[in-house]
């Protein structure tokens, strides 16, 4: 196996919906499904919270997510826990900068996927440095879906990084919908990452159908 091209990572990040059990109303399975008929292009299992599922209940839940996944080809992302995607021959892992070092975490996994979140120009050279596939920044607007959430940045964030010389994949998160989704690819991110505009949606299809329209390759 080799590592995920650039170009690839780029399509991949398009749509990018991040759950875990606490984020929906709806049975999450059903929310999954409803987000990969809609056309997203890459999920991420963020298990986070004091309701959040731990030990087998979350290796056996995470399994159901990533079998529907499997089912319809889109890739499966672990978000902090290197372990348990491991354990599940996830594609990929998702780490902050609180968490295991990216340069270790990427000797660890070996060609999966590897994304780190960045705040600003440093943490984004350092994760280039370290091997990451791409990064996720924000939040760039104000979100209630992570309670440690720094400052919200604005899209203004993405352009500087881009103006700086940070050509590595990039997808925007925090408080990202189809109202302010176009805003943030204008620029100069790959994709949109989001948690409640899908999972918190009456029709998870239909917020999803929404979201692919708003990035669609002009
Ligand atoms: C995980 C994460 N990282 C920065 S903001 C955020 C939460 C994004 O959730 P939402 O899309 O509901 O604002
Ligand atoms: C905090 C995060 C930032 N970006 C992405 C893509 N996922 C996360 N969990
Ligand atoms: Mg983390």
């Amino acid at each position: 196996m080799t590592r995920i091209s650039t170009e690839t990572m780029k399509e991949l990040l398009r749509v990018y919906f991040i759950m875990g059990s606490s984020n929906c109303k709806k049975n999450p399975l059903s929310v999954l499904t409803e987000a990969i008929t809609g056309g997203i292009t890459l999920f991420q299992f963020r298990e986070k919270g004091k309701e959040a599922f731990t030990g087998e209940e979350k290796y056996a839940f995470a399994k159901e997510l990533q079998k529907i996944c499997r089912q319809h080809g889109v890739p499966f992302i672990v978000n902090d826990d290197v372990e348990l995607a491991i354990e599940l021959d996830a594609d990929g892992v998702h780490i902050g900068q609180d968490d295991e070092k990216a340069d270790v975490v990427r000797k660890k996994i070996g060609d999966k996927i590897l994304g780190v979140s960045a705040h600003n120009l440093e943490e984004a050279r350092a994760a280039m440095t370290a091997g990451a596939d791409y990064i996720g920044v924000g939040p760039i607007f104000p979100t209630t879906s992570k309670d440690d959430a720094k400052e919200a940045q604005g899209a203004s964030i993405i352009r500087f990084l881009r103006d700086s010389g940070i050509d590595i994949p990039i997808v925007a998160i925090g408080g990202i919908t189809h109202e302010n989704a176009s805003e943030v690819i204008a620029a100069g991110a790959d994709g949109v990452s989001v948690i409640s505009a899908i999972a918190s949606a009456e029709s998870p299809f239909d917020a999803t159908r929404q979201l692919v329209q708003c990035v669609k390759v002009k």
